[in-house]
């Protein structure tokens, strides 16, 4: 009975290796093509990475795909293929929050492609000093997650920063607790970022009452010091796992089951022209205004008259000597090429006592 099965397997699986190396050809010239468009890009002195060309392939090749290829499997595919172009242009050097085994990382990987040059940080205010200071090519770094809303040390920092913002990629964060042992007895501690323990604090609260949140500098962090104390649970990815060899006591412990996190890709201007408009684009800005009567209304009012869509708006306080004064995030849809977008824009420079573009980008692709 197995022989006709083997042989149509056999047949099939000749047809996929003849595919893959039509398939091979085709990438190859592929790259050769990116080439050429990296001779000319070094003859313009302009930069290799286009982040609003890349999600215009991606976007173009899912409206087109025919499947059963899924459209989610269409990113993560050509991300990888453009990594690898890209790498033959020039290699991208990436700042995140390291150790290995972070969701920024995982976030950089999945963004760049696997092509890159890792640049691990110690923390969020590294990954801004290295890229500003040219050690790297771009930072990625977390700017908003759906749980816990903003990131506060990026938003402060996004303040002042010469770096912005030319992409921004998401990820779905699933906190896994590790340990040495294999069970939950006998924690006295747990280690990890902030935002994790606060992503998983019900889980928590139920589980582990008694063991005290020991906040670290990131959860890859938190898994490195699990590894060396039996004491010690740590709330991190399975790869922080696989990477200290722990074992997942409980997965997915975030009270939210579709727990998101956005990441910014920050450059530096002087690197990197800001991306032209792909059509489906994002402008972020910090404002402040005046406290008075009205001032927040009259925020709104430009984007109203120009008819300029907001899909985010974030306060922190602005630090000025207890004053109950306030930065506002605004995310805008739409890229200041189009008239709408720049008048609104023109508006709300005059009305803002600061007005700070943080940068205009393709939205997520995925
Ligand atoms: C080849 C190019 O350079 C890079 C590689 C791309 C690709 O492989 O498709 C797209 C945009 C750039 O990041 C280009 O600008 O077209």
């Amino acid at each position: 009975m197995a022989e006709p099965f083997d042989d149509a397997l056999a047949g099939l699986r000749t047809q996929i290796d003849e595919v893959d190396q039509a398939l091979l050809s085709l990438l190859n010239q592929r790259a050769q093509l990116a080439q050429k468009v990296g001779h000319i890009k070094k003859q313009q002195g302009s930069l290799v990475f286009r982040p609003e060309r890349e999600a215009k392939v991606i976007a173009g090749l899912k409206s087109g795909n025919p499947g059963p290829l899924q459209n989610d499997a269409i990113s993560p595919i050509w991300r990888e293929i453009m990594s690898a172009c890209r790498a033959l242009e020039t290699p991208t050097r990436v700042a995140y929050l390291g150790p290995a085994g972070t969701f920024s990382e995982q976030a950089a990987l999945g963004f760049f492609g696997s092509s890159l040059v890792k640049v691990p940080c110690a923390s969020i205010d590294e990954v801004f000093h290295v890229t500003a200071a040219g050690a790297a090519d771009f930072g990625v770094v977390p700017i908003e997650n759906s749980t816990e809303g903003g990131v506060a040390r990026t938003l402060d920092l996004l303040l002042s920063t010469p770096l912005f913002i030319v992409a921004e990629t998401s990820l779905n964060v699933r906190h896994n607790l590790l340990r040495v042992r294999n069970d939950l007895r006998d924690i006295e501690a747990i280690v990890a970022h902030p935002q994790a323990l606060a992503q998983c604090q019900g889980w928590l609260a139920q589980h582990l009452p008694h063991a005290e949140r020991r906040p670290v500098a990131s959860n890859a962090e938190g898994a490195r010091l699990a590894a060396q104390d039996p004491t010690l649970a740590a709330i991190a990815s399975l790869r922080a796992g696989t990477e200290w060899g722990l074992h997942v006591v409980s997965p997915a412990i975030q009270d939210e089951a579709h727990n998101r996190t956005r990441f910014a890709i920050l450059t530096h201007p002087e690197q990197h022209p800001s991306p032209r408009a792909s059509g489906r684009d994002c402008t972020s800005l910090v404002v402040s205004v005046r406290n008075r009567p009205g001032a927040l209304h009259d925020l709104v009012v430009p984007l109203k008259t120009h008819g300029v869509s907001m899909t985010r708006f974030e306060s922190r306080p602005a630090r000025s000597g207890g004053q109950w004064e306030y930065f506002f995030y605004i995310d805008l849809q739409g890229h200041p090429d189009e008239p709408s977008v720049s008048a609104a824009l023109q508006e709300l420079r005059d009305h803002c006592a600061f007005f700070k573009v943080l940068g205009t980008f393709p939205l997520d692709t995925h």
